[in-house]
């Protein structure tokens, strides 16, 4: 049974202006939550004005190596710019959930790292290391939106999983629009494997 609607002990903060680089500027505030069930520090960005629509909305799992780093192992960095450039202009909100290595954490993701360089792929590699394959909940992601007030949300993903656990949770997923595909030479291996792995609905050929 979930957590997730749990809006009475799940509290957003007062909101943070924040002047954002790229042009993601307008409206642009930071906003942080008491409550939420796993007590980190997850973040949400309201950016732009969504008006009537349900608004766009990216729940980005964090990847320090891609999303800082600039790592191209990953699509992670190019999907985060993607993201906050595409809801800036649409309105909506990124929720940003410290959820490293899809749930493992940071070292354990770089452990996998050294497997998937000697033949497995990435989920492969986290059940090699004791892990689930993808440790991921989405339960906070439920309690930020509610406690947003934004449970119709037109979600900015390729994973069915993600999608599907949001609707398990009490979110109404009005529609999944899929990212584009940020191929590159060193991510061709991770990319197949969502799509192997776990149903991503993007083309990696080409
Ligand atoms: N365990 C593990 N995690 C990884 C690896 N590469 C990236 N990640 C993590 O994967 C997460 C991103 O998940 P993805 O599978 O790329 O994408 P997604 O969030 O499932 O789907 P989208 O919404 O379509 O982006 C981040 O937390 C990354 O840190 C890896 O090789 N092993
Ligand atoms: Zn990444």
């Amino acid at each position: 049974m979930s957590t997730a609607a749990a809006p009475a002990t799940v509290r957003a903060r007062v909101p943070v202006p924040l002047s954002l680089a790229g042009g993601a500027t307008a409206l642009g505030q930071v906003v942080t939550f008491d409550g939420l069930v796993d007590g980190r520090e997850h973040l949400a960005v309201e950016l732009g004005d969504p008006g009537r629509e349900p608004p766009l909305v990216r729940v980005h799992s964090e990847c320090l190596t891609g999303d800082v780093l600039g790592s191209e192992r990953c699509d992670c960095g190019p999907q985060l710019a993607e993201s906050l450039a595409r809801i800036s202009s649409a309105g909506g909100v990124l929720l940003y959930l410290r959820q490293e290595g899809r749930g493992i954490g940071l070292y354990a993701k770089l452990d996998a790292y050294l497997l998937q360089d000697t033949g497995l792929d990435t989920f492969d590699a986290n059940v090699a290391l004791g892990f689930g394959a993808d440790e991921r909940d989405y339960t906070v992601a439920a309690q930020m939106l509610a406690a947003l007030g934004r449970t119709s949300v037109r979600l900015l993903t390729n994973n069915p999983d993600k999608a599907g656990q949001l609707a398990r949770l009490g979110i109404d997923v009005v529609a999944c629009v899929p990212t584009g595909v940020h191929r590159r030479d060193a991510n061709v291996r991770y990319l197949e494997a969502k799509v192997r792995r776990a149903a991503h609905t993007i083309e990696v050929a080409g």
